[in-house]
């Protein structure tokens, strides 16, 4: 039988946890509107009594939230519950969220408190919450360390007194699925009202499994899911909730559960929070990392050219991706190459040329980290520029000699002469000017340089220089030369020679 999952989002209680994040009213009334976008069901707005500013943020959330349910958190405390009492007032539908810890180390080491303690403070607070509150959500806070038979007990008084929805944190994220998920076997088989409230997850990743836990409580009777946007909250984070909702989608055929999520928003969702967190997305977060539908390396190329099926499970338009991505780089393959050179414009019908391309795109890309496409127009027109050669430029060394003067050794074959090597050395006022100089003499020709020009045609410290010069002929013509590379000196002398050929 089909299911249906509610998702209730605790970005602005739990992921504003997260050590340096900080929302304002407006930022967090941002992020409540568009997770009502997104299809949310319930939208943890905040710990009303933990600050005036964060009593504020959830009293303007309840006024601006109109379908999806709002909630606020309270401990065990009659000051907690009527802080979220006022700050719920114009709430469309509300929710509240009373918590206490159960298992043996928080009860003796940080409450203080013995089990039937516990349990009176349950039956006293959960009581006077639902005097005003229909839905009465309560959480036994690190419950996967709690006794189980415990767990049961505090659990059945919790309903007894008026809890329709059941959360079973992990709060410090310390279960594994097959552990987690047989938690919840056994509450379904041990509490007689397990099918009349609604039980949830909340998980937490300091083991890096807070989804997979998750899917296991869904695959075991969870009707809802508790988690961030981005993963986002205390210490390693809580369960990201987009991994969740395409979890769902993509393996509908496992887990049988519905949702009300609208995948097409999990980009934008997640980038107004990392935007307003302050948070950066790894790029291979799962889902939402900017690699998640790139593909550099050859063989996956080809295969994603031929059908995207074959390297992608998840179409990045499901979640407002607007394409997948072949960054080519070392491991990249001649179909990815060819397919993007296309794309720019240039004709890739001709294989001997393709070949020689390919060839000088592998150079490239084994010296660059990210080839991009000014990088390609520079390698067709580098591919151009030596085709047109008679004079190559075949190796260069500069040294500094004193006081500003550069000695050059330039070695260049002549294409025209079976490519017979032509050796020279002189020196100049500067590494360029010795290159010239060396240039002049080997050809023995009377050369003026009017211009030289440096242009980085790529971004970063790895970017090609591309260097223009105009030169003056014994003739009296103008001449104009380019060079491309990632020595500038090199591209100088190759400049040079291009406008000497
Ligand atoms: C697992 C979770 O994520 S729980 C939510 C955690 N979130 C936060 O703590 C963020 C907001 N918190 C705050 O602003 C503050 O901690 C406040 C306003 C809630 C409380 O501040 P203070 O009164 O200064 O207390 P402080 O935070 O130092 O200590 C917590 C107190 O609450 C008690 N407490 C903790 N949880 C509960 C609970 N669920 N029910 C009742 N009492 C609780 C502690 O035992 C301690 O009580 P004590 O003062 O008698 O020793
Ligand atoms: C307040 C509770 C549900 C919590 O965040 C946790 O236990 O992790
Ligand atoms: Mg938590």
């Amino acid at each position: 039988m089909v299911k249906q999952i509610q998702f209730f989002d605790t970005t602005l209680r739990d992921g504003e946890q997260t050590p340096g994040v900080n929302f304002n009213t407006k930022e967090k009334v941002q992020i409540a509107l568009q997770l009502e976008k997104w299809g949310i069901d319930v939208i943890e707005a905040g710990f009303p009594i933990s600050s005036q500013g964060d009593f504020e943020a959830v009293q303007e959330i309840a006024a601006q939230i109109k379908h999806a349910t709002v909630g606020g958190l309270a401990r065990c405390s009659i000051e907690d519950i009527d802080s979220v009492r006022e700050a719920l007032k114009e709430a469309n539908h509300k929710q509240i969220h009373v918590f206490i810890a159960t298992s043996p180390i928080h009860r003796e080491s940080k409450l203080s408190m013995t089990k039937a303690e516990i349990l009176a403070s349950v039956k006293k607070h959960i009581t006077y919450a639902k005097q005003y509150f229909d839905q009465v959500q309560f959480s036994p806070e690190d419950a996967t360390r709690t006794e189980w038979d415990f767990l049961v007990e505090v659990i059945e008084v919790a309903i007894k007194c008026g809890a329709t929805i059941i959360n079973i944190p992990d709060t410090v994220g310390y279960t594994n699925p097959t552990e987690y998920g047989a938690l919840f076997a056994y509450l379904k088989e041990n509490i007689s009202a397990f099918d009349e409230v609604i039980f949830s997850s909340h998980c937490h990743d300091d083991l890096g499994m807070a989804t997979a836990n998750a899917l296991a409580a869904i695959e075991q009777g969870a009707l809802r899911v508790e988690g961030t946007i981005n993963g986002i909250g205390e210490r390693a984070g809580n369960t990201a909730l987009e991994e969740v909702a395409v979890a769902l989608h993509i393996r509908r055929d496992a887990y049988q559960a519905e949702n009300q999520i609208k995948l097409d928003e999990t980009k934008n969702t997640s980038d107004l929070v990392s935007r307003l967190s302050g948070m950066p997305i790894p790029r291979n977060k799962a889902i939402i990392g900017a690699n998640a539908y790139a593909h550099e390396s050859g063989i996956h190329q080809d295969g994603v050219l031929k059908n995207p099926e074959t390297y992608e499970i998840i179409t990045p338009q499901l979640v407002g991706v607007s394409s997948n991505d072949l960054p080519l780089g070392k491991l990249s393959g001649r179909h990815a190459f060819v397919d993007r050179m296309v794309s720019l414009g240039y004709d890739m019908s001709d294989k001997v040329v393709v070949k020689e391309l390919f060839v000088k795109f592998k150079e490239l890309a084994d010296k660059k980290k990210n080839i991009s496409t000014t990088d390609l127009h520079a390698l067709i027109a580098g591919a151009t520029i030596e085709d047109q050669a008679k004079y190559e430029l075949a190796r260069l060394q500069v040294q500094y000699i004193e006081e500003g003067l550069h000695a050059a050794t330039v070695a260049v074959r002549d294409r025209q002469q079976d490519n017979r090597i032509l050796l020279d050395t002189d020196t100049g006022a500067g590494s360029v000017d010795a290159i010239y100089k060396t240039i002049n003499r080997m050809l023995k020709l009377n050369i003026i340089l009017h211009e030289y020009r440096i242009d980085a045609i790529t971004q970063g410290h790895d970017s090609q220089a591309q260097v223009h010069v105009t030169i003056q002929l014994p003739n009296g013509y103008l001449s104009y030369g380019t060079g491309i590379d990632f020595d500038v000196l090199t591209a100088s002398a190759k400049a040079y020679l291009q406008a000497i050929n």
